[in-house]
């Protein structure tokens, strides 16, 4: 421990406010800096979660556990863990959306690591700033489409902070091994450009040579600073960038894009499981998506790579059971030559078709997936549609936040006499529908970046591979119970999430090991409990 007395106090780290013993308090310089009462931290967590619950406001919530972050780091992780359920639609999805557009007015402490057009050429120097020194993740953001809420700039930093909160409170991956970062290269959002409290670059993006040569500045002072083996998650970068970067990077960096390669391994896990409520295989359902970008057209990718596996069918076959449809309507071969690379494999032979709700009458799909980022475009004729040609439709409104889900679960169910299989990307309460009561589950890929990036940094995994996000979406699956089918729950509930997370990471460990990725060698015999044993945890320790 580097501080005493008032600076002990005054470090996130190491604070532990009423908590400090008798003891410590002498031998710390505490003495007099304290009122005299000592109180464990179960009992800090029982007051800190009254504190947080007085707050009406969701954003006054939000700042509450920021401040709390920023004051005493363990008790925060205390809170976060012991109160998951309740908590997580505070530090992420709705409430972090809200926190990014007003990030500028609410900012107090700076919060992660700034690189801007500004650094270049420094951004070695900029990451050594830095206080940590071993860091095993960064998540990193150009802010350009944040959520389903587009460009926020500068003040995206909110996505980072918030997933790597997850990457500890579920994945237990120690604090001080997380970074996250925010490339400013500026924003296109005239609101953020005119607002006087806006905390970022005051100019339009930087795009083409400009841009790229940025990014790669980043990624090769990431790689000279951390080494071989630390993981960079590419979050909310709008799918222009989002898709080069990540080919451009697969091979010689540890990374991953969580919209696109996340996303897919949380959406498959959840259609696996609901096959045990509908039945049939993978091959047996036909899929449509609402948005063809990156969650729509990685899901897609990765649904036709596991059919093609459990079928041995050519992917190029597969693929022809899954239909996307864009802000053009459905995606079909006589647009193949005006399409961006990612929605090519996608363009099937059909007759072109507008609308949502005439692509679903002419595909017939038992599973539709909205991934638009546009709320309220699964209308009631849409889910209609969807119960008059299946028994029970498979609905997935993915768009975040909550503003932007493609429906409600409450029109979900109802529009279809309570028969949907239903789960969204931020969370819903359960719905009372005819007397009964509908648990929608939250098809969010924070249930697989946490345990994805665990198996990964304990098995000192060099690359990323598909078969891992197979493997991490396969753990997720079997980790859903009787019970949770017999609510209609397509995802274990994140009540257990640190223990599904120890079996994310160890099925990804254990994959790694096959393909001859991992470098921890020998490998751990039992790869769960070893995940377990790598695990954080934020009880207080005792200072000597
Ligand atoms: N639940 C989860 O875990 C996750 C959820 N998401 C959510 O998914 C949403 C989309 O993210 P992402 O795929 O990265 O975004 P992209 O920008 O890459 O893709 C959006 C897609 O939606 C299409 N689209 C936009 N408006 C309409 C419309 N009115 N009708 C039909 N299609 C439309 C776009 O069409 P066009 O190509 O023609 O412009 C594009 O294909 C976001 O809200 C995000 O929060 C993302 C990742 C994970
Ligand atoms: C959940 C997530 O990653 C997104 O909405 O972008
Ligand atoms: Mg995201």
């Amino acid at each position: 421990m580097l501080f005493s007395g008032y600076t002990l106090l005054r470090d996130p780290h190491f604070n532990k406010g009423l908590a400090f013993t008798e003891d410590e308090r002498d031998a710390h310089y505490l003495r007099g800096l304290l009122p005299p009462s000592v109180i464990p931290q179960e009992t800090q967590v029982k007051k800190m979660i009254q504190h947080v619950r007085q707050y009406q406001v969701p954003l006054q919530k939000y700042m509450a556990m920021m401040d709390l972050q920023e004051r005493n780091e363990r008790l925060f992780y205390k809170l976060l863990i012991d109160h998951v359920e309740e908590l997580l639609p505070v530090v992420y999805t709705p409430t972090v959306g809200e926190a990014c557009q007003k990030y500028g007015s609410i900012f107090m402490h700076p919060q992660g690591l700034y690189i801007s057009l500004k650094e270049k050429g420094k951004i070695r120097e900029v990451l050594r700033n830095w206080p940590e020194k071993n860091i095993q993740v960064i998540v990193v953001t150009d802010g350009e489409r944040i959520l389903g809420l587009g460009d926020l700039g500068c003040q995206g930093m909110g996505i980072p902070v918030g997933k790597l909160s997850l990457y500890t409170a579920l994945g237990g991956v120690r604090p001080s091994a997380c970074l996250p970062i925010t490339i400013d290269v500026g924003t296109n959002n005239e609101k953020l450009l005119n607002d006087e409290l806006y905390i970022g670059l005051k100019q339009r993006r930087a795009t083409g040579q400009e841009y790229a040569e940025l990014m790669h500045e980043f990624m090769t002072a990431v790689k000279q600073t951390y080494g071989e083996k630390v993981l960079i998650q590419f979050e909310d970068f709008a799918n222009h960038n989002a898709f080069n970067l990540l080919e451009k990077y697969r091979s010689t960096h540890l990374v991953f894009n969580d919209d696109i390669q996340g996303t897919a391994s949380v959406v498959l896990a959840g259609l696996v499981a609901s096959l045990k409520l509908v039945g049939g295989n993978l091959a047996d359902h036909r899929f449509l998506f609402l948005g063809a970008g990156e969650a729509g057209t990685g899901i897609a990718e990765l649904i036709a790579l596991e059919t093609s596996k459990q079928t041995n069918a050519p992917l190029e076959e597969v693929r022809k059971n899954i239909w996307l449809v864009d802000s053009k309507g459905l995606i079909v071969s006589s647009r193949k030559d005006s399409l961006q690379h990612f929605k090519k494999p996608w363009a099937h032979e059909h007759e072109p078709v507008k609308n949502l709700l005439d692509a679903v009458n002419k595909i017939k799909p038992t599973v539709l997936i909205g991934t638009s980022g546009q709320g309220r475009t699964f209308t009631k004729e849409v889910i209609e549609a969807m119960a008059s040609i299946n028994k029970r439709p498979i609905i997935l409104s993915l768009s975040n936040p909550t503003s932007q889900s493609e429906c409600t679960a409450e029109e979900a169910y109802k529009w279809s006499q309570g028969r949907a299989i239903f789960a969204s990307g931020s969370p819903f309460p359960p719905v009372e529908y005819e007397g009964k009561v509908f648990v929608p589950g939250q098809a969010n890929n924070a249930y697989i970046f946490p345990g994805f990036g665990l198996g990964l940094i304990m098995s000192g995994t060099i690359r990323v591979h598909d078969d891992l996000l197979l493997a991490a979406s396969e753990a997720l699956a079997a980790q859903v119970s009787q019970e949770n089918f017999d609510k209609g729950l397509i995802y274990p509930p994140f009540t257990n999430i640190r223990k599904i997370s120890a079996h994310i990471a160890a099925n990804v460990a254990a994959k790694a090991y096959e393909l001859g990725l991992a470098t921890r060698l020998p490998q751990p015999k039992d790869l769960v409990k070893f995940a377990e044993s790598c695990m954080y945890t934020p009880a207080y320790r005792s200072y000597r």
